[in-house]
């Protein structure tokens, strides 16, 4: 697989006043919570970095760049990426270094107003341990062309280094993307002198970056989006191969290298690459016939079907085509001297072209899934031939263990690392979800894997994941292990996992790194360089997490209180229309309705918002092939009835006591069935409360009669089942598939419940009419948090959901050691209908609370920290 494209660091840049209109709004209303969404929404759309602008002339800059950055501090999610202060003004970037605890990014310095000036706010910067972007800008002006951009580069490296003292790898050149094909002969060569400069500069300012804005190189174009797209791919591809690796790349606006018309490629390569004079001439002549679904005309072409065997092979595992593979592989078969050839040949080295694409960032993940599909089918035709010669001489690249640990249920992720892996020709020993320390081990040993890999979704899986590390460690393992999953991270793996184990850990991101760690791991040359490397980039990680100033400064619990929410109650609460338990049935065709579809793409790794997304210039096809996949699956499960929905609700009188909300049997309030315990954000506030969920719900005592209601919904009735019949069959897609549907099922089901709950069984708002889209965006009154979320974070207050609406009875559903729920398509929560209820995060909380919520718990304060540990420091 090559490297090239997913090393490359792409920054988000919605946070930004000048380029983000919406994000521009909600600052100007000082809508900060909202506006921290769109920076939570860039993370989760694969952002590495998120370039934070406040530029405005109506804005006080400092304070908003101030406030803003003082938010995410306190928003794990957010903040577990480096923040770019961007502002053409240094009291803003000082005012943003002064925010942001973790690694920090500047944008940008030169040395356009002297060196004097450059060198007092890059020692400044350095103090602060930031990195900064350096504009290839000089006394007189902005550098053009590769020379100057050359030059002004490599004195700014010397300054740096020498008079500054400035690491060298914190440096990151933005030498100028400047648009081309503008009908102006000066600007014909501005991409090669980008790219050229690029070369040269990261051969001569070693350690360095190179970044820059895409958008720019292709604005002559604007209004022709197929060509856009097209000039940024080609570019892109040239400028990484030189050196470029950093950059302000919106994915809905790159095509697929590889997938450019062959016509167009070349006519924007002639142009990028200033080939030929009439360069732009030819790109204009062409670019109309490129418009709207110019590139749809070779949909049909069944030409392939006239190539060699190998090619076809290869065909059907690049575009995941199931249709001849039997034929063409008995047709290889034939022609082999043995069956085995036929993998080790063609069909490897087909899958070869998917890893390579998908590593070149050109094939995306649902596509890899379907090429394994198509590999498998080939494989199991091959397979009776295969033992008739009793061959055993299977070359895998390695074997590697995976298993999501004890506790907890969530899978997909993980399923889909394994299908990668396969693809690259590892055999993988699944163990599936809830696995125990020891059976993993054992397993290990008696398979005599080469690697373990770890997965986990929820928090207190990461504890897991410590004890068995240090159970290795004990039992003198010396394999390397993987850690991955959505609430792991390269700073809990070196802060708490790394240090237990003397041999290699790596954290996994994502399934597309997967094969990069594992390859590198298990060659034996290779695994100690690597080894050595990890080690030193952990221990930087764990040398940066020591350093952190705290995010925000912690206040005392009393504080915290003291500066509450103020929650009107003046109107009196609404009395539930259905108090107490009720339980739920309702058809999959009825929560079809209310699917939000926008985080199926994303479990796939497509981003971008539903239904946009099906037309996206780059992801579009894949998209809606997908979508299509998804809706014919709802059919068949609809069809056959192989998934069912059940769900319970109860609503409450409760009334909060401190920061519990006690609830009670029925209106006398005079028997408490039960206590909800909550805890208080405990950083200091300027603007906002110290929220804590148990606010939005009336003080006892107040004669206020106030109301709580809980729910558990699950759509993963029969999921296992299913997924695992597509397994046995060979169709991983279809595996993963069916809990990516029952998932969204579940979600749909969850907001079904609601809007019922809210016009309905509460009855609070019962002339609420609001489409899918509003609903999706929460436009209603009340919030539904769900325990193991930001303001309800510690996992165990699950359980008295549990007990108070008797869920396992009502709904099959259950929850495991850890709390995850079990199937694991489910949803659970409380609701609060108080039109001031909202949502934060709790983030981090000190001691004094730890002991206090230990004694409202019952618990000891050993049993308290470990529960609460993702909120400790
Ligand atoms: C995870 S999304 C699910 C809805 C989304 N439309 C979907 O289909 O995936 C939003 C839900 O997460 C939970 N949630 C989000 N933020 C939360 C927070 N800060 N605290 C508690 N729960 C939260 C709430 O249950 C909320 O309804």
């Amino acid at each position: 697989m090559t490297a090239e494209f997913s090393t490359f660091i792409n920054i988000g840049e919605r946070t930004n006043v000048t380029g983000s209109a919406r994000f521009k709004r909600l600052i100007m209303d000082g809508e900060y919570e909202t506006a921290l969404d769109v920076a939570r929404q860039q993370v989760e759309n694969g952002a590495q970095i998120i370039d934070v602008n406040m530029d405005e002339a109506m804005l006080d800059s400092v304070e908003a760049m101030t406030t803003f950055l003082n938010l995410i501090a306190s928003e794990p999610d957010i903040s577990r990426v480096p923040i770019m202060i961007d502002s053409s003004k240094w009291e803003v970037i000082e005012a943003g270094l002064k925010c942001v605890q973790g690694k920090a990014i500047v944008n940008s310095i030169s040395i356009k107003e002297g060196e004097e000036q450059f060198i007092h706010q890059a020692t400044l910067i350095k103090r602060y341990g930031a990195a900064t972007v350096v504009m290839a800008f000089d006394e007189k002006g902005q550098a053009d062309t590769q020379a100057r951009k050359v030059e002004i580069c490599q004195r700014s490296y010397k300054i740096l280094t020498e008079k500054v003292g400035f690491a060298p790898e914190d440096i990151i050149f933005d030498p100028n993307i400047f648009a081309v094909a503008t009908g102006i002969e000066e600007h014909n060569n501005y991409a090669v002198d980008f790219i050229e400069a690029t070369r040269e500069i990261r051969k001569t300012c070693p350690h360095s970056h190179i970044s820059g804005g895409l958008s720019n190189i292709s604005f002559s174009f604007r209004g022709n989006n197929p060509v856009r797209e097209a000039m940024h791919s080609v570019f892109l591809y040239h400028a990484i191969r030189a050196g470029m690796d950093m950059g302000i790349v919106n994915a809905g606006q790159l095509e697929v290298y590889d997938e450019i018309p062959d016509e167009l490629r070349e006519a924007v390569e002639d142009v990028i690459l200033n080939r030929r004079d009439d360069a732009t001439e030819r790109l204009l002549d062409i670019a109309p016939n490129y418009q709207g679904d110019g590139k749809a005309a070779a949909k049909e072409d069944l030409s392939w079907r006239e190539a060699s065997v190998n090619k076809r092979l290869e065909h059907a595992l690049v575009k995941g085509i199931t249709d001849y593979i039997i034929d063409d592989t008995e047709e290889a078969r034939q022609q082999a001297e043995r069956p085995l050839h036929v993998i080790e040949g063609p069909l490897m080295d087909g899958m070869n072209v998917v890893g390579d694409l998908f590593g070149e960032g050109k094939m995306f993940l649902p596509q890899v899934v379907k090429s394994a599909r198509v590999m498998k089918k080939a494989v199991a035709h091959l397979q009776p031939y295969i033992e008739a010669e009793k061959s055993d001489d299977n070359k895998s690249a390695g074997k590697i263990l995976l298993a999501t640990v004890k506790g907890d249920v969530h899978d997909i992720g993980k399923n889909i690392v394994g299908v990668v892996l396969q693809c690259n020709n590892f055999e993988v020993i699944d163990l599936g979800v809830m696995v125990p320390c020891e059976k993993i081990l054992q397993t290990a040993r008696e398979e005599n894997v080469d690697m373990i890999g770890l997965s986990g979704l929820i928090t207190p899986s990461l504890d897991e994941m410590v004890h068995v590390a240090k159970e290795m460690e004990r039992q003198e393992f010396d394999l390397p292990l993987l850690i991955g999953g959505a609430t792991t991270s390269k700073a809990h793996t070196a802060v708490k996992i790394e240090q237990n184990y003397h041999a290699p850990v790596a954290y996994v991101a994502n399934a597309s790194r997967a094969v990069g760690v594992c390859q590198k791991l298990l060659n034996r040359a290779s695994r100690d360089i690597y080894a050595a490397d990890l080690a030193k980039e952990y221990d930087k990680v764990r040398d940066q997490h020591a350093r952190k100033k705290p995010r925000s400064r912690p206040i005392t619990i009393q504080e915290a209180r003291d500066n509450a929410a103020n929650v009107d109650f003046s109107e009196p609460p609404v009395k539930p229309n259905q108090p107490g338990v009720t339980p739920v049935t309702v058809d999959l065709q009825t929560l079809r309705d209310y699917i939000d579809w926008t985080p199926f793409f994303l479990t796939w790794s497509l981003a971008g918002k539903y239904p946009r997304i099906l037309n996206d210039e780059v992801v579009g096809e894949q998209a809606r092939t997908l979508f299509e996949d998804a809706n014919t699956m709802l059919d068949d499960v609809i069809t056959n009835n192989s998934l069912q929905a059940k769900g319970v609700v109860g609503l409450f009188p409760a009334n909060r006591r401190g920061d519990d909300i006690e609830i009670y049997a029925d209106d006398t309030r005079s028997t408490i069935i039960g206590v909800s315990h909550h805890l208080r954000q405990q950083t200091l506030k300027e603007k906002f409360p110290n929220y804590c969920l148990s606010d939005f719900v009336a003080e006892k005592g107040s004669n206020v009669e106030d109301y709580i209601g809980a729910f558990a919904v699950t759509a993963g009735i029969g999921e296992e089942a299913l997924a695992k019949a597509f397994d046995q069959a060979g169709d991983d897609y279809n595996a993963i598939m069916v809990k990516a549907v029952a998932d969204r099922l579940a979600e749909a089901f969850a907001e079904y419940l609601h809007e019922q709950v809210r016009k309905h069984y509460w009855g609070y708002a019962p002339e609420e009419n609001l489409d899918n889209d509003a609903l999706i965006r929460e436009k209603y009154q009340g919030i539904r948090p769900a325990p193991g979320y930001a303001a309800c974070p510690e996992h165990t207050e699950k359980q008295l959901i549990w007990d108070l609406l008797d869920a396992e009875k009502h709904t099959e559903m259950s929850l495991t050691e850890s709390y995850a729920m079990w199937p694991g398509a489910s949803v659970s929560g409380w609701y609060f209908s108080h039109p001031q209820a909202r949502y934060f995060a709790v983030a981090q909380i000190q001691e004094d609370q730890v002991e206090d919520y230990a004694q409202r718990k019952g618990w000891d304060i050993d049993t308290a920290r470990k529960w609460l540990g993702p909120n400790l420091n």
